[in-house]
């Protein structure tokens, strides 16, 4: 755990980088962020602000840790369909609010004011409410919603379970004894349930389109984390378990020498993607799931976010069905968090990890992973795989582990 800062150390870091992006936003002529009804509701600081922005966080964050002591913070999923049932710059009362939304008078703004504690909605006079920024983009920014609603219908309830579930199934690495399948009917894990809910399903792909456009996420970490330069550029690349393809598209602008990219996933993801303009001739979709023999030969064979999903017996079986399509040199191209030991005091990215970690585990029984983690698991799955490297560059919080297929 990294000492603790006095609160002047913390203070002098906040300047710095509040300069640092003060200055970045004037040299762009962006807008400063802002609550104010009608501002911008993401702050769209440049990527080269990202560990400005990242560091400022974490000082922030200490500082207000400190000052407020052990106080437990209370997180409200204040009734979601709220902020689409209001216009930008409409003025309403709490009792309009309420009938549009189905609540009482009472019940609106008890929700309400709470979201305002939490600085999403205003006030402007008494009873009156009105959206702020931050719930104007709950209504509008493409994918919050839905990843708000993921958060709410599937994390919570299977949160809710999770001290019963390690209770009844101690160490268990088995998707149906999650705490999600246990808040769920116990029969099904999270993706054989999605499977069989294509409006949940979808809702899931959106929300996590979210989450990985995010500037930590952006594929575009990936693609510079690849020696794909020259001789090197792979002519086939399949992005197994893609969604509807961010990443792929990323993979074929910046390296025009692929030939051919396909983007794999179950049937009811895929057949909702598409592929965007200019990609026709070099980017597909098709339905595959991990769990059968791999039936696509290609140089790359890559997995982004996808094997953090699922214990380690079911990773092995993934690792095995992709064996039958592997030539000596071809490659497997993890793009994933990997924790090591305890967190070390870098508040916003340890508890980005480690919150993920709690994700995994209680919507499918599984875990982020280390550096020797994972190269247990690949050894455990064959021999033959030959882990050659583990590649991060701050801000990003995935690491890319290539692997070498060194069997005949
Ligand atoms: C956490 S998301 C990652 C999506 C994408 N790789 C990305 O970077 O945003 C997991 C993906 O795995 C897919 N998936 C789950 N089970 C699968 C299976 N058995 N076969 C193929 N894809 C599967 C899901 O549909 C989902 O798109």
């Amino acid at each position: 755990m990294a000492p603790a800062r006095s609160l002047l150390e913390l203070a002098s870091t906040i300047q710095a980088h509040t300069v640092a992006i003060d200055g970045a936003l004037k040299s762009e002529a962006l807008p400063e962020p802002t609550f104010q009804s009608g501002g911008p509701p993401v702050f769209g600081l440049p990527a080269s602000q990202e560990r400005d922005r990242v560091a400022l966080l974490e000082a922030l964050e200490e500082m207000r840790a400190l000052l407020m002591g052990p106080v437990p913070y209370v997180v409200v999923s204040a009734a979601s369909w709220i902020p689409q049932k209001l216009e930008l710059n409409e003025r309403i009362s709490y009792a309009e609010l309420g009938k549009r939304c189905g609540l009482t008078e009472a019940n609106t703004q008890h929700i309400v004011r709470t979201a305002i504690s939490l600085r999403f909605f205003e006030e402007p006079e008494k009873d009156i409410v009105m959206h702020n920024s931050f719930s104007h983009a709950l209504a509008t920014v493409p994918g919050v919603m839905d990843w708000v609603g993921f958060c709410a219908e599937d994390v919570l309830p299977a949160a809710a379970k999770w001290a019963e579930c390690l209770k009844a199934y101690p160490g268990s690495e088995d998707t149906t004894k999650a705490a999600f399948a246990m808040a769920n009917g116990g029969q099904d894990g999270y993706f054989s349930l999605l499977d069989k809910d294509a409006k949940r399903q979808q809702r899931f792909a959106n929300g996590q389109g979210l989450i990985m456009a995010h500037p930590a996420r952006d594929p575009v970490h990936f693609v510079n984390s690849v020696d794909w330069s020259g001789d090197k550029c792979p002519q086939t690349v399949v992005d197994i378990g893609g969604s509807n393809g961010p990443l792929m598209v990323a993979i074929l602008n910046k390296f025009p020498g692929i030939r051919q990219g396909v983007v794999q996933d179950l049937p009811g993801v895929v057949s909702q993607a598409k592929v965007p303009d200019g990609l026709q001739d070099r980017m597909s979709f098709e339905a595959y799931d991990f769990f059968t023999t791999q039936p696509r030969k290609a140089d790359v064979h890559i997995f982004r976010v996808i094997l953090h999903d699922w214990p380690d017996a079911d990773v092995i079986r993934i690792l095995r069905n992709q064996i039958p399509v592997l030539e000596p040199g071809h490659r497997i191209i993890l793009n994933e968090v990997v924790v090591e030991g305890s967190p070390d005091g870098r508040a916003v990215e340890d508890q980005q990890k480690w919150i993920s970690d709690v994700m995994m585990h209680l919507l499918f029984n599984a875990k982020e992973r280390s550096r020797d983690d994972w190269i247990a698991l690949f050894a455990a799955a064959d021999p033959r795989f030959h882990v050659e490297s583990f590649t991060v560059v701050p801000p990003a919080v995935l690491s890319t582990i290539v692997v070498v297929w060194t069997g005949s």
